[in-house]
């Protein structure tokens, strides 16, 4: 196991990315109680998230993966440590300020598609676009995820990976910052699976979305610009992939 560099940004120093930081998070933990029980799941993190990067993050089930990914998207809050999104200490927030962070800033995608069945592919992302600043028009959001010739399909009459396409679509019609992504391709076959991995790819290059991407797959990995390993609450590995590969190049 490599030890986790003091300043993550370290870990660029050979690279050609534009580093400013996006988010900042500092000495985390999160305990869940339930009555008399705790459960540690987080327990003291630091992490440094820069714009532009594809994060794949990986770990066993219940290493606290998904607690982290919601405390970055302003659905939950830590237990003590501080979360700066472009400086701002999210842990002052108001729910005013939060609700905003999420609704402008913060895109999520989840393994179930969480699509409404009565609209078609186009009308779930206008939900999103009807409601945003700047919003990308709902055909070139879904051009940017390969499904511009599925506009009218409704959920029922795609495959999951289209499915799951539009979820994409409909998450970055807003233009977030960041695109938060909790197990993506975990109801999804191989092929289907690569196909939502390029259309995340493609919104990250088009587009310079930050992305995290939560995975047990560890066949993953290559596509990411930083690699981050947790086990038991905590981060045990960051890695930098200096020459990564497209999502069709992957094996798993
Ligand atoms: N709402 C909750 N209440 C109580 N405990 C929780 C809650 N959410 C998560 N936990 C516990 O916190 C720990 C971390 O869970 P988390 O879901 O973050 O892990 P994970 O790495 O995302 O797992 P998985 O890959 O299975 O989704 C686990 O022990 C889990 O049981």
């Amino acid at each position: 196991m490599d030890n986790l560099p003091e300043k993550h940004s370290v870990i660029y120093s050979e690279s050609t990315m534009p580093l400013v930081g996006i988010f900042n998070v500092k000495n985390i933990t999160k305990v869940y109680r339930m009555g008399e029980v705790e459960v540690h799941a987080l327990l003291g993190i630091d992490l440094e998230l820069y714009e532009g990067e594809l994060v794949v993050l990986l770990g066993a089930s219940g290493s606290g993966k998904s607690t982290l990914l919601n405390i970055l998207g302003g659905l939950d809050v830590p237990t003590s440590g501080e979360v700066f999104f472009r400086g701002h200490n999210l842990q002052n927030a108001s729910d005013a300020e939060l609700t905003r962070f999420r609704r402008n800033c913060v895109g999520f995608i989840f393994q179930f598609y969480n699509l409404i069945p009565s609209l078609t592919a186009k009308e779930n992302v206008a939900l999103v676009t009807e409601i945003a600043r700047h919003p990308l028009r709902p055909e070139d959001a879904l051009n940017l995820v390969g499904l511009k010739e599925r506009l009218n399909h409704f959920p029922a009459q795609m495959s999951g990976g289209e499915q799951q396409r539009v979820a994409i679509a409909r998450a970055i019609a807003k233009r977030p910052e960041v695109l938060l992504c909790d197990e993506p391709t975990g109801a999804l076959d191989y092929q289907t699976g690569k196909l939502v991995l390029e259309a995340l790819e493609q919104v990250n290059q088009e587009l310079g979305t930050t992305t995290v991407v939560i995975t047990h797959n560890a066949g993953i990995a290559a596509m990411a610009d930083r690699v981050i390993t947790m086990r038991s609450g905590q981060i045990t590995n960051v890695k930098l992939n200096k020459e990564k590969l497209s999502p069709t190049q992957l094996e798993w």
